[in-house]
């Protein structure tokens, strides 16, 4: 049986953010992911996940100034002071919350930009270097380039090979099923190829971002391959909620 994690950014939205974790909870979840905890301080954040007795599984290293638009710092080279210290600060959080991985998005960049690959690789080295020092796992998530256009990260194939060239041992691969099915369909092949290199999943009807089990793919058999592979790292429901999220969480009951 998979284990979910109640991504946070998304899902229990009909309450403030720190109140989600109570929401989680009681609604069944044992553990959460979100974008960012920074808006909040780690301890903040830490006595939410003691007080219900939630894991985290997830969070994504600062991005930059989001509402300006940047999505990540790792593919910008002349950002690269900036990534560096958002480093430490991602550091501090994993510490508070006892998560075990971390995912560092790319930014916007051309893929064909050298410098762009150049600065990402680098900065992929040194956060490995230091995330590997206290225990995390690193990720990094292709995104398909509807939602997010411009991305630098937004082939699966070439996250493997990145993974692949690079050889770094804490350097996994988040494998979001939403964007999988939408940069390159054939799903199940990407999770068999690619499994002994999925750190994290994430999970979410496609295209409409809702609910697993409301879109073109059959997400509870993908969720079965999963446990049929081996899987035994966290889903996290990354999706939007068609309605209220409690009431949408009907789907969740073929895995009881
Ligand atoms: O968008 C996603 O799928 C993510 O998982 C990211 O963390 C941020 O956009
Ligand atoms: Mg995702």
């Amino acid at each position: 049986m998979p284990r979910f994690a109640a991504n946070l950014t998304m899902m229990f939205t009909e309450v403030p953010f720190l109140d989600r974790f109570a929401a989680a909870a009681e609604a069944g979840f044992t553990a959460v992911e979100y974008l960012f905890p920074y808006d909040f301080a780690p301890e903040e954040i830490a006595e939410r996940l003691r007080a219900h007795g939630l894991r985290q599984a997830l969070f994504n290293l600062p991005p930059g100034q989001w509402d300006a638009g940047d999505r990540g710092l790792a593919a910008l080279p002349d950002r690269a002071e900036e990534f560096r210290a958002s480093i430490a600060t991602a550091l501090d959080y994993a510490k508070a919350t006892g998560v075990g991985r971390i995912h560092m998005m790319s930014g916007l960049a051309r893929r064909e930009d050298a410098a762009a690959l150049r600065s990402y690789r680098d900065a992929l080295a040194r956060l490995c270097d230091a995330a590997g020092e206290a225990g995390l796992e690193v990720v990094i998530e292709p995104i398909n380039s509807r939602d997010m256009p411009g991305y630098f990260l937004n082939d699966f194939d070439f996250a493997a090979d990145l993974i692949a060239g690079l050889d770094l041992a804490n350097l996994k691969l988040q494998f979001d099923i939403y964007h999988r099915q939408i940069i390159h369909g054939d799903v199940l092949t990407g999770l068999r190829e690619t499994m002994p290199i999925i750190g994290h999943v994430q999970i979410a009807s496609v295209p409409e971002r809702h609910e697993p089990g409301t879109g073109e793919l059959d997400d509870l058999r993908v969720l079965r391959e999963l446990d049929a592979l081996g899987y035994e790292g966290f889903v996290g429901c990354e999706y939007r909620p068609a309605g209220e999220t409690v009431a949408g969480l009907g789907w969740m009951r073929a895995f009881d």
